[in-house]
């Protein structure tokens, strides 16, 4: 049963068409994410708050780099090859009957990665070792103030690949490389994710952020089970109003993400399904634990596993990618194109003789296929994308023409890609932001070459899961539901998970990235907020009850509670900051592409005319197996038309397959 999951339709939508486009427009440039970020302080200067080493000039000091280098080196090889090992010994494996078997899998290294893996462990190993002399001297080390080379000098941290991009040639690569033709490298798989601000970390390298005054941070587990009670997160409401964002529109989201982001365990040389961290029944952590994992402790209390006597989580944290040694703060890994390019339907572009996708349940592709997805409904939405490749193929193949086939397939894949991005950019955010944030956000730039295309650290570990709490319990996953996985027995809480990623990623508190967005957004008034109270302008009070009883000052509370603020654009559906950091994200990725449909001087007016001709509602009449398509097929209770008529309307233009 593969059909789309639609709404039933009553009214015609439109929430905000009423809202003034008088507004300005707020955005200022600011897309670039730093190599070499430094601490935002900005916060704490303007509400007369200690700033953590100010003042201090001293560098580490060290007689002989290249030998501490060195030792470095062998260390991170003993400890890759030990991990590499354990992990063929299956105790040290989540097992198939576990609930979370392959929850946290992991891929096979080839030689380069391995050599990526190394380094990057290198250098943490190297910052470690100048951190015994203290970590403000270790900050300015990182922040460039210490006069030493900004990347190792060892041979292998060296390896980099040189590309010669050919600017004609029409096509996208499968792996993002000479996108952009001056950094070839950038968007590709493996790379870093960047931020706005260096990471929080307590020692500055990769230690948990602690609060203000040095104690740990609230208990997550705890913290987010008292959040759930408070605001009721993930009940499953009532029918919604009509111009709402509806559940087609998370999956679709969901889509969105697993295109433009992959996560990566800390891997060792061969696959795994999951290193393991807890005994498999949960009762302590394994003596098989693997050094790579940081399994989460459970309390008694725990209002769902304290009654069972579960004290151990399985957690395994996200890899960092520094892999040509640099002298920088760490930034963890994306596997995934950072380019809206469906990277996750096309793979590294294998095909069959006759130029199709091979595609599975669903229709998706065997790429997708490939992701280990959570969701069902995600194989939906990537099975939309690889029946229009294939369905396009077929059409350019029957007009008789001689075509390369090769040409037929990435001219197919082209006009796929760009009916996802019209998709992505004029109909899923518009319905999101509302038209008049949609409009104050302005997508309206130019291909810009010297922007990178990057995901950031910040967003992606705190308002870009957001629509994490629109999951009703209801919904049938592969794995988890909001706290039990479907047994109602063992699972994992997605917002725990949330929460973990972000400390683990070092993302800053809540009001340093606050502050910062708003000095982006050029508001003068910004706030401080000196006690809990202060915050009813984000939060309701419920939540702020909660806030104070867990966390020690304002200032210490995680940005992942963004994704909890009341505060939401005029016809939003996103609250502010959450809306301010969606628009920098997709305004980043769109402006950094050098084939993103609109501008594409690659595309004939043939693929032009289909792009816009092939939007949500036809691929749904196309491919979605349903009779009544909605109009606006993002919002709840849109009007219907029969799948018929569309189809009959693509029918007509059919000949523009032949000029592709
Ligand atoms: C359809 C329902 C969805 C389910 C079941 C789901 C589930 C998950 C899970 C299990 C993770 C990994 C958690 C971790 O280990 O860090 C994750 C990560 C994430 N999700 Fe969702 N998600 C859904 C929808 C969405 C939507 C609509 C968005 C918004 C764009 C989103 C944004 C993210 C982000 C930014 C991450 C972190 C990056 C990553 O690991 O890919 N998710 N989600
Ligand atoms: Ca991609």
């Amino acid at each position: 049963m593969c059909f789309v999951p639609l709404p039933t339709c009553v009214k015609l939508m439109g929430s905000d068409c009423g809202t003034p486009l008088s507004e300005p427009q707020i955005w200022i440039d600011q897309l670039r994410l730093p190599d070499f970020p430094v601490q935002y302080d900005g916060y704490q200067k303007q509400c007369g708050l200690p700033v953590r080493c100010a003042g201090y000039s001293k560098c580490p000091r060290v007689h002989a780099w290249s030998e501490l280098e060195r030792t470095a080196q062998v260390m991170a090889s003993i400890e890759f090859e030990d991990n590499s090992a354990q992990a063929k010994d299956r105790c040290h494996l989540i097992q198939e009957g576990e609930f979370d078997f392959e929850m946290f899998f992991t891929e096979a290294l080839d030689s380069d990665g391995e050599i990526a893996v190394k380094n990057t462990r290198t250098t943490e190993i190297f910052l470690q070792e100048l951190s015994y002399q203290g970590t403000c001297a270790v900050k300015n080390f990182l922040e460039g103030r210490c006069s030493v080379n900004q990347s190792l000098s060892l041979e292998q941290c060296k390896r980099r690949k040189f590309y010669k991009c050919n600017p004609n040639y029409p096509y996208r690569s499968y792996n993002g490389i000479c996108n952009n033709l001056q950094h070839a490298e950038w968007g590709q798989p493996g790379s870093p994710l960047k931020s706005e601000m260096a990471p929080c970390y307590d020692d500055y390298i990769g230690k948990d952020r602690r609060s203000a005054s040095g104690r740990a941070l609230p208990e997550n587990r705890e913290l987010m089970a008292q959040v759930q009670a408070a605001l009721n997160v993930n009940a499953d409401a009532e029918a919604p109003p009509p111009g709402l964002f509806n559940m087609f529109g998370v999956f679709f989201c969901e889509f969105i993400n697993g295109d433009m982001l992959g996560r990566v365990m800390k891997r060792v040389r061969t696959a795994t399904e999951g290193l393991r961290g807890c005994r498999a029944d949960g009762r302590g952590v394994s003596r098989h634990k693997s050094a790579l994992t940081e399994p989460l402790a459970i309390s008694r209390a725990d209002p769902n596993y304290g009654p069972q006597g579960v004290e151990c989580l399985n957690f395994n944290p996200i890899e960092s990618a520094n892999d040509f040694c640099e002298v920088t703060y760490s930034r963890k890994r994306n596997s995934a194109t950072s380019y809206l390019d469906l990277s996750h339907v096309y793979g590294d572009g294998k095909f069959d003789k006759h130029g199709k996708l091979q595609t599975g349940h669903c229709g998706a592709s065997v790429e997708t296929a490939k992701l280990h997805v959570i969701a069902l409904q995600f194989l939906i939405v990537g099975g939309l994308f690889s029946q229009l490749h294939n369905y396009c193929v077929d059409q350019v193949m029957a007009c008789g023409h001689h075509d390369l086939l090769e040409n037929a397939v990435e001219k197919c894949r082209a006009l796929t890609i760009g009916v996802y991005q019209r998709i992505v950019y004029e109909e899923v955010l518009p319905v999101l932001f509302g038209r008049s944030f949609y409009e104050r956000c302005n997508f309206n730039c130019e291909y810009d070459p010297t922007l990178e295309s990057v995901v950031s650290s910040s967003y992606i570990n705190g308002p870009g899961r957001f629509q994490h709490i629109w999951i009703p319990e209801n919904l049938t996953y592969v794995i988890m539901n909001v706290f039990y996985s479907k047994d109602g027995v063992r699972g994992h809480c997605l917002p725990c998970l949330d929460l973990e990623r972000g400390r683990d990623a070092g993302t800053c508190p809540l009001l340093s990235y606050k502050h910062y967005m708003d000095k982006l957004n050029g508001i003068k008034s910004r706030k401080c907020y000196s006690n809990f109270e202060d915050l009813d302008d984000m939060f309701d009070p419920q939540l702020i009850a909660v806030l104070k009883a867990y966390y020690e000052t304002p200032e210490d509370i995680d940005l992942l509670f963004s994704i909890f603020e009341n505060q939401i654009p005029p016809g939003s559906q996103l609250p502010n900051l959450v809306a301010q950091s969606t628009c920098l994200e997709f305004k980043r990725l769109k402006c950094s592409d050098r084939f993103f449909y609109s501008w594409n001087p690659h595309l004939s007016n043939a693929s032009r005319e289909l792009i816009d001709v092939i939007d949500m509602k036809t691929l749904l009449a196309l491919f979605g197996e349903i009779d009544q398509i909605p109009l606006v097929p993002f919002a709840t209770h849109s009007q219907t038309v029969p799948a018929s008529t569309l189809r009959k309307q693509l029918e007509r233009r059919k000949n523009l397959f032949c000029s592709l």
